[in-house]
């Protein structure tokens, strides 16, 4: 091929940007080509290969010139290179020989489309004159017909300059130089292949499975069903991403779906969540009560589209990434869950057992109890107000102010420094501080045996004979403060685990001293995420936890930056930072300084920034809260109401992946 002027060119092509002029400013009127590009395309020419390169990895690298005409009516050429990094644009100016540069990084394409002419939608963008030129090929000439083949190029550039946000831009090469609309489509579906090929090598994830995606159409102020048909649908369908669409018929649908479904894995490359914080929660805890927990949690990371009222993980993430969220979350995040990178993201195991009815569950968000919870939970019926309900529902409660007493208890995250953090800003704990010990920083699971393995190769919780110094972290972890619970069972129907309280010994003479009932409930127990705390009926131990008793307006925890999209409540969490974020706000706090807490929220100034009596924030690994049995209140998890009483929180690092955009994570 050559490529200079006045020489023949295997292809000719007309550049178009129909929704920004970006690098290229597009005539409005008709293209022309020049002689270089006319006698090429008079020419019937063989396929040439325009792959300058396949690397190792697979990375298919393509080079071409293309023409664009100047108001002038002159060719102007644009070089089009594509390889692992993006597209390369490189244009003259038409001025005094100077060119002009685009790139359009891999990361920020979706996708491309092949087609026979100028996508309708975008032809409104003032394109039209593309379709026709003024020398056409001899087939074109002979038919009267459009024999070019087009490919539509799919990006989401970041403009980090005023505002920030991402800005859709479509770039279109039109490929004509042969006489058959065939052949011209091969060599667009060359280009077309070699994006798709270049895009896989930088995502985590590659396959054909599908994301299965609920959609909640109650979410939010009722619109969830038509956002996704008008925002995520179409991105979805630019990006070439199969997905499985499940509406949600009615509450817990989503949770039974996916504890059910047998074939998770076999089928799905992730789940998506479109809908608010509720349903994530709902997928989340389907998910954790499957005996293959392990194995999904490992294998399908989750993702959100904000379509709730809350939408606090959402929030996070985009925050934690530095990533565009309003004007148009729902976008954003569609991007975020096809970007195709994924990060660790910190759970937290809940136990409640209010009249023994011991009960577990998994948070990705807070607990609280008193006034957030009060006010999230007492508005529920104003949800058609969307967010506004917020608003109005903590005036409401500023007004009419309620305490209640109780015992808190907690392990603060960073027991070496835990001064540091009492009563000021916990800005204050340092990236070093946050890493917890390394027993705790990682999720410690329990391999699944293999397939075929002889069963008495492994002990009854999935751990093998032969790899067992590999789980010392979890055993050792596990021993160090309660091992006094060596001996506590529960019944086959509790939930509790008792995984944490399993010695060496306990195991392996399980068969031969056990029942067949305990040896049941033992092998049931196993498959739980491992624990550290007590159960909820015996007392914390005395020494690592902190314990109190008092009159609280609130205790709410929280493990992602935001509680909803406008609630900037843990300004220092991080997805994998093992940490639970505890502010307590005590009786006695004074209005004033109460209504500047609520405001300050919303820009993550709301927590003092000197030690304050009535308002403290405590980074902790694990919290218990007694409430008095005086009066009834509410307590909610990551949203949602739970029985009122006794709770116990733990945190599990790095247990779930989640889809999160490209780029770097905030320190
Ligand atoms: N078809 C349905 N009808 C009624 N409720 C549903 C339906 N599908 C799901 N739900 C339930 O609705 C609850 C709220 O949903 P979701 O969290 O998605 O929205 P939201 O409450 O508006 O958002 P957020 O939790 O962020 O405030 C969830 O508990 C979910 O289980």
């Amino acid at each position: 091929m050559q490529t200079s002027q006045g020489t023949s060119c295997n292809l000719c092509a007309v550049i178009m940007d129909p929704c920004r002029n970006m690098a290229l400013d597009l005539p409005e009127t008709k293209f022309v080509y020049d002689n270089t590009a006319e006698s090429a395309v008079s020419t019937p020419l063989t396929p040439t290969s325009s792959v300058t390169k396949i690397s190792p990895n697979g990375v298919i690298e393509l080079s071409e010139l293309f023409y664009i005409n100047n108001k002038q009516k002159s060719a102007i050429r644009v070089e089009v290179r594509l390889n692992a990094e993006g597209i390369f644009l490189r244009r003259e100016t038409g001025e005094q020989d100077e060119i002009s540069e685009q790139r359009i990084r891999m990361e920020d394409i979706i996708g491309s489309s092949c087609d026979t002419r100028i996508k309708k939608s975008h032809r409104f963008a003032g394109l039209t004159a593309c379709r026709r030129i003024v020398e056409e090929p001899e087939a074109e000439k002979a038919t009267q017909k459009d024999i070019s083949a087009y490919l539509h190029i799919y990006a989401y550039i970041k403009n980090e300059k005023a505002t920030m946000r991402r800005e859709r831009t479509v770039r279109i090469l039109r490929f004509r130089s042969f006489n058959t609309y065939e052949e011209n489509m091969k060599v667009a579906e060359r280009w077309h292949h070699a994006i798709r090929i270049n895009k896989a090598a930088i995502k985590n994830q590659v396959g054909e499975k599908q994301l299965l995606i609920f959609l909640n159409p109650k979410s939010g102020s009722g619109k969830g069903r038509e956002m996704f048909h008008k925002q995520v649908a179409p991105v979805l369908k630019e990006a070439d991403v199969p997905y499985e669409l499940h509406v949600t018929a009615h509450y817990n649908y989503a949770r039974e779906f996916v504890r059910k479904q047998v074939d998770l894995l076999k089928y799905y490359s992730g789940i998506i969540v479109a809908s608010g914080d509720g349903l994530f929660y709902e997928v989340l805890n389907g998910i954790m009560e499957r005996e293959d927990w392990r194995a999904i949690t490992r294998a399908l990371p989750l993702g959100i589209i904000p379509c709730g009222s809350g939408n606090g993980l959402a929030r996070s993430i985009a925050h934690l990434y530095k990533e565009p969220y309003e004007p148009k979350p729902i976008l954003y995040a569609t991007l975020t869950c096809i970007a195709g990178k994924l990060a660790k993201m910190d759970l937290v195991r809940i136990d409640t057992g209010k009249e023994g009815k011991a009960c577990e569950m998994y948070s990705f968000l807070s607990v609280g109890w008193g006034l957030i919870a009060d006010i999230d939970i007492e508005s529920e019926h104003l949800r058609s107000l969307g967010s506004t309900r917020f608003t109005f529902w903590t005036i409401k409660r500023l007004v009419s102010l309620r305490t209640y007493s109780g015992k808190l208890s907690y392990i603060r995250a960073d027991r070496k420094d835990g001064r540091k953090t009492f009563g000021t800003r916990v800005s204050t704990v340092s990236n070093e501080e946050r890493r917890l010990p390394p027993e705790v920083q990682e999720f410690h699971d329990i391999p699944n045996p293999p397939e075929g393995a002889r069963e008495d190769d492994y002990f009854p919780n999935g751990r093998s004979k032969e790899t067992e110094e590999v789980f010392d972290d979890a055993i050792s972890l596990d021993r160090m403060s309660f091992r006094s619970n060596a001996d506590s069972w529960h019944s086959a129907t509790s939930k509790r685990t008792a995984y944490f309280s399993i010695t060496d010994q306990s195991i392996r003479s399980r068969r031969s001293v056990l029942s067949r009932l305990e040896s049941i409930n033992l092998e049931y127990e196993s498959r739980r995420p491992p624990t550290t705390l007590p159960p909820l009926d015996q007392p914390v131990p005395t020494d690592n936890w902190h314990t109190e008793q008092g009159d609280y307006v609130m205790v709410h925890a929280a493990y992602t930056t935001h509680l909803s999209s406008d609630c900037f409540f843990a300004p220092e969490s991080r997805l994998n930072d093992g940490i639970i974020y505890l502010v307590i706000i005590r009786a006695g706090v004074g209005r004033s300084q109460l209504a500047h807490f609520l405001l300050g929220m919303s820009s993550g100034t709301h927590l003092p920034k000197e030690p304050n009596k009535y308002i403290e924030i405590v980074p902790v690994r694990a919290f218990r809260i007694e409430p008095g049995s005086d009066k009834e209140g509410i307590m909610a998890v990551d949203g949602e109401r739970v029985d009122y009483g006794p709770l116990q929180a733990e945190v599990m690092p790095g247990m779930i992946n989640v889809m999160v955009p490209n780029g770097n994570p905030l320190d």
